[in-house]
């Protein structure tokens, strides 16, 4: 644990009944900081969130916060808030009284509280909203109230759990950008769970990508959008057109090789991970990162031949689906190429990810036999 450590969970393995779903979570937190939980639907995210509130008790593990052991303290005494999806809220409670709710359980004089609540929802904007029900606001200005009343509490912890996923498109901007600067402006910590990658992104110092209970990496949003450690997260990430070759390494050089390659090879400078690999491997880049070119070209990265098979125009580029070998990939461009045209694609060496191939497919199999690459993938 380093100094600045605020919230510090270890080794967190938490299950219902004998299913477990989240296995050894190692996380620490500065205060102040705010966390994005990135995942796909069950994997855990909220399970972890709910047992960091005291909902659910670990079948091992510890959560500590400024150093002291919260693991077995009641939710109402761990200085946490949690804003739900749903909001929550009292519908036969006005505003001003589900603001102040969390005051008044915890006795607080009622004069403290009117000036408590006051503040917070000049703090949120909700400024002359006080007495109305909340049953008479929109899905934007409930989420606020939500809000208010986790924050009423001056939380050291701020646990929000896809607190923007009932809010249509425009107004969750605009709630994503107040939440953000909210929490930067009181300083506290927060753990928001999300399964939109952009929002995980724009909101958060630091990312981590939950896959079945485990964490498959932590950072923040660039170190994970340009070096994502798995292939999972770079697919989850966006990098998700894949094509599988065959990789030798030498010194910092990679050899790659396979039919879709121009010329049946490229090389690029060897990912860490892949020190001394030789075997099959997928290679993910992303759409838009991906050039169609008219002749080869320099610089480091690699070119694929491909078929166009149709193009659409989502706005501001072509999106085109192409042909590369058996696999089918997408490229985005200024202009459209035509149905059917062979093209050439580049894919720059820093927008390439490459890892071990996660199977082996029966032609790859029969090819390794016939003495291609010796290490097949784990
Ligand atoms: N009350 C419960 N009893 C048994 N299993 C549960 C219960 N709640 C959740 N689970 C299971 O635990 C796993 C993790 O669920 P969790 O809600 O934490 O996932 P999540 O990542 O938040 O998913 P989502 O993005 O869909 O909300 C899932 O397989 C889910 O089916």
């Amino acid at each position: 644990m380093t100094s600045s450590t605020f919230l510090n969970i270890q080794g967190l393995s938490v299950g219902y009944g004998r299913n477990a779903v989240l296995s050894g979570i190692d996380l620490e937190l500065g205060q102040g900081e705010f966390i994005a939980l990135l995942g796909s639907s069950g994997c855990g995210k909220t399970t972890l969130l709910r047992t960091l509130a005291g909902f659910m008790q670990p079948s091992s593990g510890r959560i500590l916060v400024a150093g002291r052991d919260i693991t077995h303290n009641p939710p109402e005494r761990r200085d946490m808030a949690l804003v739900f999806q749903s909001y929550a809220l009292w519908p036969h409670m006005s505003v001003r009284q589900n603001v102040g709710y969390g005051l008044k359980v915890r006795g607080i004089p009622r004069s403290v509280i009117g000036a408590r609540v006051d503040e917070v929802l000049t703090m949120l904007g909700l400024d002359g909203l006080g007495d109305r029900p909340v049953t008479a606001l929109s899905g934007g200005q409930r989420q606020r109230v939500a809000l208010g009343r986790a924050l009423a509490i001056a939380p050291q912890i701020l646990l929000l759990d896809e607190p923007l996923s009932n809010l249509d498109a425009r107004i969750r901007l605009t709630v994503r950008h107040e939440i953000r600067s909210l929490q930067q402006r009181l300083g506290i910590t927060a753990v928001h769970v999300t399964h939109d990658r952009e929002e995980a992104m724009v909101m958060a110092d630091r990312i981590v990508i939950l896959n079945q209970g485990r964490i498959e990496q932590v950072g923040s949003p660039e170190e994970l959008y340009r070096h994502p450690a798995s292939a999972f997260v770079a697919t989850f990430l966006g990098a998700d057109n894949v094509i599988r070759l065959h990789a030798e390494t030498e010194a910092s050089t990679l050899f790659l090789k396979g039919d879709a390659l121009a010329g049946g090879a490229g090389v690029v400078p060897r990912p860490e991970h892949l020190t001394g690999y030789r075997g099959l491997v997928q290679a993910h880049f992303r759409s838009d990162e991906a050039e169609i070119v008219s002749g080869s070209s320099n610089g480091a990265g690699i070119e694929l031949l491909g078929i166009v098979k149709h193009a659409s125009y989502p706005g501001g580029i072509w999106r085109h689906a192409v042909a590369v070998g058996d696999e089918e990939i997408l490229v985005d461009a200024k202009n459209s190429h035509a149905q059917g045209a062979n093209v050439r694609i580049r894919i720059p060496a820093d927008a390439l990810f490459v890892f071990p191939a996660e199977a082996a497919t029966q032609s790859e199999m029969n090819e390794l036999q016939r003495g291609g690459a010796t290490q097949a993938a784990a």
